[in-house]
C-alpha cells in the first residue's frame, strides 16, 4: 500500500471491486515499471495519480452496455472500469502488442469476465463497433481523439474522457469534428472520489441520434 489512503476507505469506496482493484494497483507497483508501463515516479502514487483518477470516470458511466476504452496501455482507466462495472462488456483498445499481452495477463490474474483486448488503432475499428461509450485517458488532444473515437460510437451514445484541467482549450480545435458527429456541446465535470484525492477532470458529450 502507498500513499495515505486507509485500507478501509478504499474498501468502502470501491465495494465487491475492491479485491480487483486493490490487486491491480499491486501488480502495476510491482511490474509497471519493469515493464515500461508506468514511469518510476508513479510507484508512490498509483492509488492517486492513477486508479482513483480513473475511477473517477465510473460514476458517469451506465452499469450496463459496450464500453470501449480506447488507448487503454496499462489498463487505466480502462480495467479500473471492467472491475467497477462487471455487468458492462468492455473492450479495450491499445495498438502495442507489450501492452495487450499485459492486458490480456490482468484481466485474467484480476478474474474479469467482461473485457476483451483488442490489438490496434481505434480507426482501425471504425465501424467494427456501436459503443454506448467510448473511454480515454492520455490519450491525444480532443480534436484528434474525437476523430479517432466518434464513429466508434452509436447515436446516443456517449463519449466519456478524462482530461486535464486545460480541457477548455481543447473544444474550439474539435468544433468540426464535433458537428460532423452531431455531438451535444461538450460539459466539463469536476469527478470526486474520496476524501483527500485529487479532483478529476471529465469531459462528456452526447452522439446526436440519427
Ligand atoms: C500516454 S498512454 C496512456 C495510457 C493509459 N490510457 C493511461 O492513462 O495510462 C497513450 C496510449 O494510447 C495508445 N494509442 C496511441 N494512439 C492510439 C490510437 N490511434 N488508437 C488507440 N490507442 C492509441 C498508446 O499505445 C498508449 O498506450
Amino acid at each position: 500500500m502507498d500513499e495515505n489512503y486507509e485500507r478501509a476507505t478504499l474498501s468502502e469506496y470501491f465495494g465487491d471491486a475492491f479485491p480487483a482493484v486493490d490487486r491491480f494497483a499491486h501488480e502495476l507497483s510491482v511490474q509497471g515499471e519493469l515493464r515500461g508501463l508506468i514511469g518510476p515516479r508513479e510507484i508512490g502514487r498509483i492509488w492517486d495519480r492513477h486508479i482513483l483518477n480513473s475511477a473517477a470516470v465510473v460514476q458517469y458511466l451506465p452499469q450496463t452496455g459496450t464500453i470501449v476504452d480506447i488507448g487503454s496501455g496499462a489498463g487505466l482507466p480502462g480495467l479500473v472500469i471492467a472491475a467497477m462495472r462487471p455487468e458492462a462488456e468492455v473492450v479495450l483498445i491499445e495498438p502495442m502488442e507489450r501492452r495487450c499481452t499485459w492486458l490480456n495477463e490482468m484481466t485474467e490474474t484480476l478474474g474479469l469476465t467482461n473485457v476483451e483486448v483488442k490489438r490496434g488503432r481505434a480507426e482501425e475499428f471504425h465501424d467494427a463497433f456501436e459503443a454506448d461509450v467510448v473511454t480515454a485517458r492520455a490519450v491525444a488532444a480532443l480534436d484528434k481523439l474525437a476523430r479517432w473515437s466518434l464513429p466508434l460510437l452509436r447515436h446516443g451514445g456517449e463519449l466519456i474522457i478524462l482530461k486535464g484541467r486545460n480541457v477548455e482549450a481543447e473544444i474550439e480545435p474539435a468544433r468540426k469534428v464535433l458537428k460532423k458527429f452531431k455531438m451535444s456541446p461538450p460539459e466539463i465535470l469536476q469527478a470526486h472520489t474520496i476524501d483527500g484525492a485529487e479532483g478529476t477532470t471529465v469531459l462528456r458529450s452526447t452522439r446526436g441520434k440519427k
